[in-house]
């Protein structure tokens, strides 16, 4: 089921102060939409509104192309996770799963053997056959959040809204719950949006990363065009480690501000005039101080993490962190002194990317 957002306005109770500024976003379906963005930025806004459970000033939400003004009809066709949407603690496992079919209007609500064997289809999903009696105060934070998706699958919705549902697990079981997620997302055709904190979350399950700031959507792009072409300083920074070099460009050069870093060639058009240029420690290389004119900088070892080599960079009034992939030749590996090479740079100007 494809979900598309049209110029969604939506304040806060009682103010102008804007929540979502003219959000527009077009989920096809079949994809897998994770929101980012820092604390305060509308993920949850934005997807309580698609939810239904805010109202907006203006704007519009078209499922599968069709206007949805009534609630009932979204109910049933988006299921959410919000992280703090707890299950009944007075309800069995397989009371909390049937619970959205229970409530249905009579009209519409399957026999209850139908709704049992749905129960059992979604326990046996969750890789949970056995817990349909047991009560949520026995299962584990990683048997609980499924339930929460079984609950929110029950009836058979097209699009799945999930606000930080794996918060509260810890990091192990975590990874293990995002891939059968995704493997999950793919089995039952669903539209996923999944809010979440956790960059490396979002670039392992997501087909397309949206990132939000400030109420707007400022960039909607893959992994790695967002990786490659990060359409702000904003993004660059908010999706990594990432280390800033003020300088000027001129005659085709950015030249650096700061000693002990190499100009680099820009390739393109661009004016000449201030610019930052923004890389990631792994993207920076050293060259040896015979290479280098002008004056060298201390770089000192931090030992090696996943496959990296650490070193840091000492500029005059601050440090640089370089990572080195530990298989690269041996010379790339400083040895006490060099100079930075950024070439790998992109360049902003006033925060917009322009190479
Ligand atoms: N009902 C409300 N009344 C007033 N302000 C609100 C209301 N709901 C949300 N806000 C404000 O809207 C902004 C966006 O909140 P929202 O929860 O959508 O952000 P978020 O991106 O999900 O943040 P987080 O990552 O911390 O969950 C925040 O500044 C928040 O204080």
């Amino acid at each position: 089921m494809s979900v598309v957002i049209q110029n969604l306005v939506r304040n806060a109770p009682g103010t102008r102060k804007r929540l979502l500024n003219d959000v527009s976003l077009d989920v096809p379906t079949g994809s897998f939409v994770a929101l980012v963005g820092p604390s305060g930025a509308g993920k949850t806004t934005l997807l309580r509104a698609i939810a239904g459970l805010d109202t907006c000033e203006s704007g519009a939400l078209l499922l599968d192309g069709q206007k949805v003004e009534n609630m009932q009809d979204r109910a049933r066709k988006i299921g959410f996770v919000f992280q703090n949407y707890a299950l009944f603690p007075h309800m069995t496992v397989a009371r909390n799963i049937s619970f959205g079919l229970d409530v249905q209007p009579r009209a519409i609500r399957p026999s209850k053997n139908d709704i049992a064997a749905r129960v059992q289809e979604l326990l046996a999903l969750m890789q949970l056959p056995d817990m349909g009696k047991a009560y949520p105060a026995r299962l584990s934070g990683g048997q609980r959040q499924r339930v929460a998706l079984a609950r929110a699958l029950a009836t058979g919705p097209g699009v799945l809204l999930l606000d930080e549902p794996f918060g509260a697990l810890d990091p192990i079981v975590r990874r293990a719950i995002r891939s059968w997620l995704r493997s999950l997302h793919d089995r039952l055709g669903l539209t996923t949006i999944l809010v979440t904190h956790d960059q490396e979350e979002a670039l392992e399950v997501a087909d397309r990363i949206v990132v939000m700031q400030q109420g707007s959507i400022v960039q909607d792009a893959t992994p790695e065009v967002l990786d490659r072409e990060p359409a702000t300083a904003f993004v660059m920074e908010f999706l990594g480690e990432a280390a800033i070099f003020r300088g000027v460009v001129q005659e085709g050069w950015f030249t650096p501000d700061e000693e002990g870093v190499l100009p680099f060639a820009v390739t393109g058009e661009i004016s000449s005039g201030p610019a930052d240029a923004m890389i990631r420690p792994f993207e920076i290389a050293v060259a040896s101080p015979d290479l280098a004119q002008g004056q060298v900088i201390p770089i000192s070892s931090q030992g090696v993490r996943n496959g990296y080599r650490h070193y840091l960079a000492r500029l005059k009034d601050r440090t640089i962190a370089v990572h080195i992939p530990d298989y690269a030749e041996e010379n790339a590996f400083p040895r006490g002194d060099g100079v930075l090479d950024i070439s790998r740079s992109r360049l902003f100007r006033n925060g917009k990317r322009y190479v």
